[in-house]
């Protein structure tokens, strides 16, 4: 047969279907797994600055119920944090990328899987935030995160601060991350992933199929173990490897979590 047109070459994102809720389990099967920034919730200047737009608490209220309570944010900020942000709602979390978790959001009961920063590391990483006004130092409690997002210019200078203390604490396990104009310092051994397979062991989320949708590169160990659970992944605003599908942004995933509650 003849052939007319030459097939284009089909670049991967574009074999990527935008996410529809016929992947997904039923909701009495399903865990749902969510990052906060960049995905639920849109990134602001500071970390302190961010918004839950109105409404989202209730979708996230009304899923968990359908849900049986196998809802779970999993994010790289500490519980309190959390907490903070959604009150005075409370979830189940996978916190400080994995080094906290808590399944029952109705007790303060939660586990911890590091032990709290080391001290000296602490001070070495407050030294470089004092450099500059502009960069700020979060402390996690379990992990520490250096954001420059208003001082993008100091990025090089930070990583480079990170590494020499590094080599200074050899003796200090933590690890390095980076983030969406943030330089993140998590105990090694704890990931996401690690806090993920941890809260899937439990009630109400064992035996269920895990959903998880995240932006960062934080969240990568989370589409990597996905398959290995049956589960389903999505990226935000990138095609990320291994996921299902991406949406553009955290509005389309708001959308999407609102929509799936009135599916036929
Ligand atoms: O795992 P997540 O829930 O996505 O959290 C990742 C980090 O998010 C926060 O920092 C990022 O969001 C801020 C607010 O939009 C933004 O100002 C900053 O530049 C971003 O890096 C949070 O502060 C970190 O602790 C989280 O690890």
């Amino acid at each position: 047969m003849k052939q007319d047109v030459v097939p284009q070459r089909i670049a991967d994102h574009e074999l990527l279907r935008a996410p529809t809720h016929d992947d997904l389990p039923p909701l009495d099967h399903c865990a749902i797994l969510l990052d906060i920034d960049g995905t639920l919730l849109d990134l602001a200047p500071t970390p302190h600055e961010v918004v839950v737009p109105p409404g989202l608490d209730q979708v996230l209220i009304a899923l968990q119920q359908r849900a049986s309570g196998a809802l779970a944010l999993v994010s790289g900020r500490s519980l309190a944090d959390i907490d903070r942000i959604f009150a005075p709602v409370r979830f189940a979390a996978v916190g400080g990328h994995g080094a906290e978790m808590r399944i029952n959001p109705d007790t303060d009961v939660a586990s911890v899987q590091a032990p709290p920063i080391n001290e000296q590391l602490k001070q070495r990483l407050a030294a470089i935030a004092a450099l500059d006004p502009r960069i700020l130092l979060e402390d996690k409690g379990y992990a520490l995160a250096l954001h420059y997002r208003q001082a993008p210019h100091a990025e090089r200078a930070i990583y480079e601060a990170v590494s020499v203390i590094r080599a200074d604490l050899p003796s200090v396990p933590f690890e390095v991350l980076p983030g969406k104009a943030v330089c993140e310092i998590k105990p090694a051994g704890v990931t996401k992933a690690s806090g993920v397979h941890e809260l899937l062991r439990h009630p109400p989320f064992r035996g269920r199929r895990p959903m998880f949708i995240g932006d960062d590169v934080t969240d990568e160990t989370v589409f990597a173990i996905m398959p290995d659970l049956r589960g389903v992944a999505y990226s935000v605003g990138r095609h990320a490897t291994g996921v299902n599908g991406f949406f553009a942004a955290p509005c389309d995933v708001r959308r999407w979590l609102a929509q799936w509650l009135v599916r036929p």
